[in-house]
């Protein structure tokens, strides 16, 4: 293009006169069908923001916290990293400025102190439920709502109650689920092959917490059954090996929490992940939530299953051709799932 030529391009490799321009150059169609938004901006909401700019994934990201003062810092605080990453805007908003969001991630309510398992919060943040979902969803009809807020696969469930009475499909209220246990599935797994995690296969399943299912029968590298891969590369995997692993694995957040208070990078990745398979639509495959019909003879629970993902939210959950033993585990997962709903008063909107 000649210099001085009077057309710009924006960010997005559209030609417009510069002279006519009235909006600030991302300020684009494109950009408003790319808006994330965050509910509840502490450690976990933040950390999501920033994985997201880091990546650069989406174009707008949106803090509402009921500590505005917090949203506002935050947004600043990850504003001040676009210039070394990616051209996202970042800003501080009321639920107004939920509008239009494609999706809303929910990381509003307490944590674990050390010494609390995920289901001692059930009460205090099924309150902060009843409080921000409805307002969510009034603001952002369209919006897949994308829950971290624990426990995970009860508030969702909670998330999904409150959608269903305003019309919003239950394909589109997902929770973070165990995603985040089978990354740390993968990434022990291929510490202990010497082998990039990203080409483990294997799956964490069940209730995001104690009681959650390592599908160690299912699990594979470069299609091999780990007993298969340990013996061809002359690495051992025993009893002793995977029961560490399994450790590891279930009591990460107890032991990340008593070294210092919070877990916030695994689950901030783990909610950019999602977030950008549901922006682009890929199709991909990941250990969320969202409410299922049957599992393991369990009815009606919102439980982690490997679950297909794309634009509209959930498109499949899939059933694992599980042993006999994790059979029995997700059975009784599910059903301490199910308890706590039935635990619990369901909102009524
Ligand atoms: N799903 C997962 O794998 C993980 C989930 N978590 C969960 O995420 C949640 C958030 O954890 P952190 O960020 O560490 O807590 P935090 O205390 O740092 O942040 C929570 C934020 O929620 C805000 N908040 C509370 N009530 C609200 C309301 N009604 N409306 C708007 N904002 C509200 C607070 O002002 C605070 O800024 C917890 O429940 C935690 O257990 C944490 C790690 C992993
Ligand atoms: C806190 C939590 O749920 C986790 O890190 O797994």
């Amino acid at each position: 293009m000649a210099i001085g030529y009077a057309k710009t391009e924006t960010a997005f490799g559209e030609y417009r006169p510069a002279a006519s321009r009235s909006v600030h150059p991302f300020q684009t169609q494109e950009r408003s069908n790319m808006k994330v938004s965050i509910v509840g901006c502490g450690f976990v909401g933040s950390t999501a923001a920033y994985a997201l700019v880091m990546q650069g994934i989406g174009r707008e990201i949106v803090l509402v916290d009921q500590q505005k003062e917090r949203a506002i810092a935050e947004a600043n605080d990850i504003t001040h990293a676009v210039p070394f990453s990616h051209p996202l805007t970042v800003r501080a908003g009321d639920y107004a400025d939920l509008a239009d969001s494609r999706v809303v991630i929910i990381a509003a309510g307490v944590g674990q102190k050390p010494g609390e398992n995920r289901l001692h919060l059930l009460q205090r943040n099924a309150d902060v439920f009843r409080d921000c979902i409805p307002q969510i969803i009034q603001n952002a009809p369209d919006a897949i709502l994308l829950v971290a807020t624990n426990p995970v696969d009860i508030m969702t469930h909670v998330a999904g109650e409150i959608a269903m009475q305003m019309g919003v499909p239950i394909s589109r209220v997902i929770g973070s689920g165990t995603t985040l246990d089978t990354a740390r599935f993968r990434s022990l797994v291929g510490k202990q092959f010497g082998v990039d995690s990203r080409h483990v296969h294997a799956h964490v399943i069940g209730e995001h917490g104690d009681s959650e299912v390592l599908t160690w029968s299912l699990a594979t590298i470069a299609g091999l059954s780990l007993t298969e891969f340990s013996e061809v590369r002359g690495i051992g995997l025993d009893a002793g090996q995977r029961a560490s692993i399994d450790e590891q694995v279930r009591r990460a957040a107890y032991q990340i929490i008593e070294g210092k208070g919070a877990t916030y990078y695994g689950i901030g990745s783990a909610l950019a992940r999602i977030v950008d398979v549901l922006l682009h639509d890929q199709r991909s495959i990941l250990t969320v939530c969202s409410r299922i019909e049957d599992v393991a003879g369990v009815s009606d629970v919102t439980i982690s299953m490997p679950h297909l993902l794309g634009g509209k939210g959930v498109l499949a959950s899939i059933p694992l051709m599980l042993n006999d033993s994790e059979h029995q585990l997700l059975n009784a997962s599910a059903n301490i799932i199910r308890d706590a709903i039935d635990s619990m008063e369901m909102p009524v909107i």
